[in-house]
């Protein structure tokens, strides 16, 4: 990756964001910079963008009182510009949250490097696309790196940072120092893996389960409780690889491998996508539904809220905001 020109101020020192569509990941990103006490300025091409915006900031605000908000946080601390040259114009740092949509990722991130300060490091929240697909037209594409977030952005302490060929190996530092500062826990990856590390890993589990409803093999709803009463109540606090080494007993993940690596070629997986054709679409469109029951989305975002929290305060992970 080649050297770079230093971004106009250091990441300790950023006090303005610049949040680029704010649809879920967008406003779930506001939300957090906004606690951390940043001001916040956004843009979403959507006429309803505002509206939806500071609705999403407000439902989330409760939880983040309960984290812990920084001196000075308020949600009237963020505003919607009508202009993206407007929205970057002063910023500090460049989150892109728009479609998953790689040609207008390229022309946007294009765009953004245009209209933004020299050296302002732009992050996409992209899911999965390497940065050196998306920078392909950007004339300045040295500070684009990904941080890639999950949902929602302001409890889930998980960013992925990766840049691309083009990507200046200081804005990925940078940008990796960032995310620290502004509270969040970060994977700095060397080099580019379509879907990162955790989306690849989720990715897996993800066909599978496609699988079983299309065949018929398990209902959504059994699909979920496979996780939220069995591996997913250790992976919170412990991941796959040292909860498989438990399963070797004192033996470790040596007998572990030697008792059940066999297993590993036998066909237990499929891997392979399953066609989403209209049918299977619609068993995980109905089986959600089901599996909702009368629960509102509101209700469930509230609801996987308090979750969160109480899984990162039983963690010990809800620690004092550092800003
Ligand atoms: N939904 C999720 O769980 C996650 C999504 N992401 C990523 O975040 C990004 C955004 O996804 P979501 O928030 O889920 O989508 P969304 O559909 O909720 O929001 C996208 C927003 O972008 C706006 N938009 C449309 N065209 C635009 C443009 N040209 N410039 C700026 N904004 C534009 C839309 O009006 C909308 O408000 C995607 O890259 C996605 O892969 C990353 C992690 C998790
Ligand atoms: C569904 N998704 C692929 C967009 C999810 C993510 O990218 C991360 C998350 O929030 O799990």
């Amino acid at each position: 990756m080649p050297e770079t020109t230093p971004a106009p101020c250091a990441p300790e020192d950023v006090r303005r964001i610049a949040c680029i569509g704010a649809g879920v990941i967008g406003g779930g990103w506001a939300a957090h910079f906004l606690a951390r006490g940043y001001d916040v300025t956004a843009w979403d091409p959507a006429a309803d963008a505002e509206e939806k915006l500071r609705r999403l900031v407000a439902a989330a605000w409760p939880a983040l009182e309960q984290t812990g908000l920084a001196d000075g946080a308020a949600q009237d601390r963020l505003t919607v510009a009508p202009t993206l040259a407007e929205a970057v114009a002063d910023a500090d740092f460049v989150q892109e949250s728009a479609p998953e949509k790689l040609e207008l990722k390229r022309s946007l991130l294009a765009e953004l490097a245009a209209a933004t300060r020299p050296g302002v490091v732009i992050a996409s929240s992209t899911s999965g696309y390497p940065m050196t697909d998306m920078q392909t037209a950007a004339e300045d594409a040295g500070r684009l790196v990904v941080g890639h977030p999950f949902n929602p952005p302001y409890l889930i302490p998980l960013v992925e940072v990766v840049g691309g060929e083009k990507t200046d190996r200081e804005a990925v530092t940078w940008a990796s120092r960032f995310y620290d500062v502004a509270g969040k826990s970060v994977i700095t990856m060397d080099r580019e893996l379509p879907g990162f590390i955790a989306n690849r890993l989720q990715e897996a589990l993800w066909r599978e389960a496609l699988h079983m409803v299309a065949n018929g093999e398990a209902s959504v709803e059994d699909i979920d409780a496979s996780i939220t009463e069995g591996p997913g109540l250790r992976w919170a606090f412990m991941g796959p690889c040292l909860t498989f080494a438990l399963a070797g007993g004192e033996g470790g993940m040596a007998h572990m491998l030697d008792h059940f690596g066999p297993s590993l070629k036998s066909p237990w997986t499929r891997l392979a996508a399953p066609e989403l054709d209209r049918e299977l679409r619609d068993a995980m469109v109905d089986g959600c539904a089901d599996a909702a029951g009368d629960r509102t989305y509101a209700d469930l975002v509230a609801e996987r809220d308090q979750g969160v929290i109480a899984v990162l305060r039983a963690t010990g992970r809800l620690g004092s905001v550092r800003r």
